[in-house]
């Protein structure tokens, strides 16, 4: 997908909504565990109920890769259900991987080929040649981590560089990348203010911004300053949709806790754009 056709699919819905599909069997309701694929068949009822007011949704491979070939079956079938359905929604696959130039091309082929993900996200601590693999691919994001949502990202990320803060380096550098304009960046909802000094150095790219919902992030917080001319956030919320509730009642109340973000999003759509 372009990213053209992504701002589209946002002024349309108006909605930067992005729903993280980290399935816990532990937590989804009882009755899916009889099923022959529990985690797919709950995804879909998760997708069915909100598709119309997310833009994009994106599954963490740890919670497939946990459960082996299994998972990656779930996972493979949830891909395919989105494109084949909902093919106008945006697919990012959480992988946050990194390695050297002919790792990182497979790494690539993996989840750009052969489970045609719009985008993915990847780590950028081995540097240029283990992201610019993943940025060849044509209307494809590449999602760098830049300043992350938890705690530890003050270990290195705030880390100064020279004058430079760890992760302005990060994002400044790969500015230069080959095919930069596939990059996208993360930047946790938790760490609000310093979206005005990362709009600074990215004015005009996407930032993925989890952390809204259970790590307590604000989204009026992070719009503030992290809202562009194309809006330029997917805000994502994972745990605090996807299980609103383990009763019957799950899809409707996955869908009642999305629209309360969704209806924020239309507000500051209006007001901001
Ligand atoms: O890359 C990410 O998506 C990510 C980066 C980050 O800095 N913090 C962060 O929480 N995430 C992911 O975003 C999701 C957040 O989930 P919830 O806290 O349940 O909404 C998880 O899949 C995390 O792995």
């Amino acid at each position: 997908m372009t990213t053209q056709q992504l701002v589209e699919q946002i002024v349309k819905k108006k909605s930067f909504l992005c729903i993280g599909l980290d399935v816990d069997l532990a937590k989804i309701p009882a009755t899916f565990l009889q099923e022959e694929d529990p985690i797919f068949s709950f995804n879909k009822a998760i997708i069915d109920a909100t598709h119309d007011i997310t833009v994009a949704y994106k599954p963490n491979i740890a919670f497939y890769e946990a459960y082996g070939l299994k998972g990656w079956t779930s996972l493979k079938k949830t891909i395919d259900y989105l494109n084949a359905n909902y093919p106008e929604v945006y697919t990012i696959a959480d992988a946050k991987r990194g390695d050297i130039g002919n790792t990182a091309t497979m790494y690539a082929k993996a989840f750009f080929e052969d489970m045609a993900f719009d985008s993915v996200t990847v780590a950028p601590y081995m540097g240029k040649d283990s992201v610019e693999p993943f940025l060849e691919f044509e209307n494809k994001h590449t999602i760098l981590l830049a300043l992350t949502s938890n705690k530890g990202a003050f270990d290195y990320q705030t880390q100064k560089v020279g004058d430079k803060e760890l992760y302005q380096v990060v994002l400044e550098t790969s500015k230069s990348y080959k095919n930069s304009e596939n990059l996208m960046y993360v930047v946790g909802a938790t760490k609000a203010e310093y979206f005005k000094e990362i709009r600074k150095i990215v004015p005009d790219s996407f930032l993925l911004v989890p952390g809204v919902g259970a790590q307590g992030g604000s989204l009026k917080d992070v719009c503030e300053f992290g809202f562009n001319s194309q809006v330029g956030l997917l805000i994502n919320s994972s745990r605090g949709i996807i299980y609103a509730s383990n009763g019957t009642d799950f899809a409707e109340r996955a869908r009642e806790e999305a629209l309360v973000l969704q209806k924020e999003m239309e507000e500051i759509i209006k007001n901001k754009l």
